[in-house]
């Protein structure tokens, strides 16, 4: 659950990225974020996985206040949020299994626990086969979901996308976001940025959209495939 009570951010310098901005993203639900660039989209996740802090207002992730957590608590509120990222930020020196197994290793899995979570999450996206490859063996969509798998590997209730389909075409697009649909089935919360309007037409879900750090619209738009059946 990701919610926002009147949240404002001014970056060192005056900068206003985010202007009271409320909203809530319940669990087990999915929507996008959107705006022109420089709209506050980046700002708004950074605020959610405490990469900064908000200026004013209140957020609450999964039952927690950001505010009252200590600085040594960020990491443990940090494993309940799986980010992905446009870049994916592989490791290109370390297998596909070694990527995904990085968040569990960090945590002090034992080997046994690591394997079947790591085959688990590649099963999730479709990549087992590529278990032993390289991130530079695989295409720019493989590689993606290397890292979905390694942002879902110890399940976290929130997944957070920043321009998850940013390099990918509209049909590999629509994979990324059909993996996220799977994800939000069983009751993640997914909340995905993305310039793609195209993408968001076609889909027909919840749009937070954002201008000049103002939250100007919150509401489903409707897709432009009529006959589609998102849920
Ligand atoms: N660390 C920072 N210091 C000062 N200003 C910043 C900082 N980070 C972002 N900004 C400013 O805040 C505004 C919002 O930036 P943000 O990255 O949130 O936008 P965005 O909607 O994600 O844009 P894009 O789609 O281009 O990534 C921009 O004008 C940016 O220059």
């Amino acid at each position: 659950m990701i919610e926002f009570n009147n949240v404002s951010k001014t970056y060192p310098g005056g900068f206003l990225a985010l202007k009271q901005v409320s909203f809530k993203v319940g669990s087990g639900e999915m929507a996008f974020l959107t705006g022109h660039s420089g709209a506050g989209k980046s700002t708004l996740l950074k605020l959610i996985s405490m990469m900064e802090k908000p200026s004013s207002g209140s957020i609450n992730i999964n039952g927690t206040e950001l505010a009252n957590i200590k600085y040594q608590d960020i990491p443990y509120v940090r494993r309940g949020i799986g980010m992905i990222f446009q870049n994916h930020n592989l490791l290109m020196d370390r297998t596909v299994f070694d990527n995904v197994a990085l968040p569990l290793v960090i945590e002090g899995f034992s080997a046994k626990e690591i394997k079947k979570r790591v085959e688990t999450a590649l099963e999730k996206v479709h990549l087992l086969d590529k278990v032993r490859c390289f991130p530079y063996m695989l295409s720019g969509g493989e590689q993606q979901r290397v890292g979905i798998a390694r942002a879902i590997v110890n399940k976290p209730p929130i997944i957070l996308a920043d321009e998850p389909t940013g390099n990918l075409d509209p049909k590999l697009s629509l994979e990324i976001i059909q993996l996220f649909e799977d994800f939000n089935a069983v009751g993640v919360s997914v909340l995905i940025a993305t310039h793609d309007l195209g993408l968001i037409a076609r889909m027909k879900y919840r749009t937070l959209t954002l201008k000049q750090g103002n939250m100007i619209n919150d509401g489903v738009v409707e897709g432009l495939n009529l006959g589609g059946d998102h849920g």
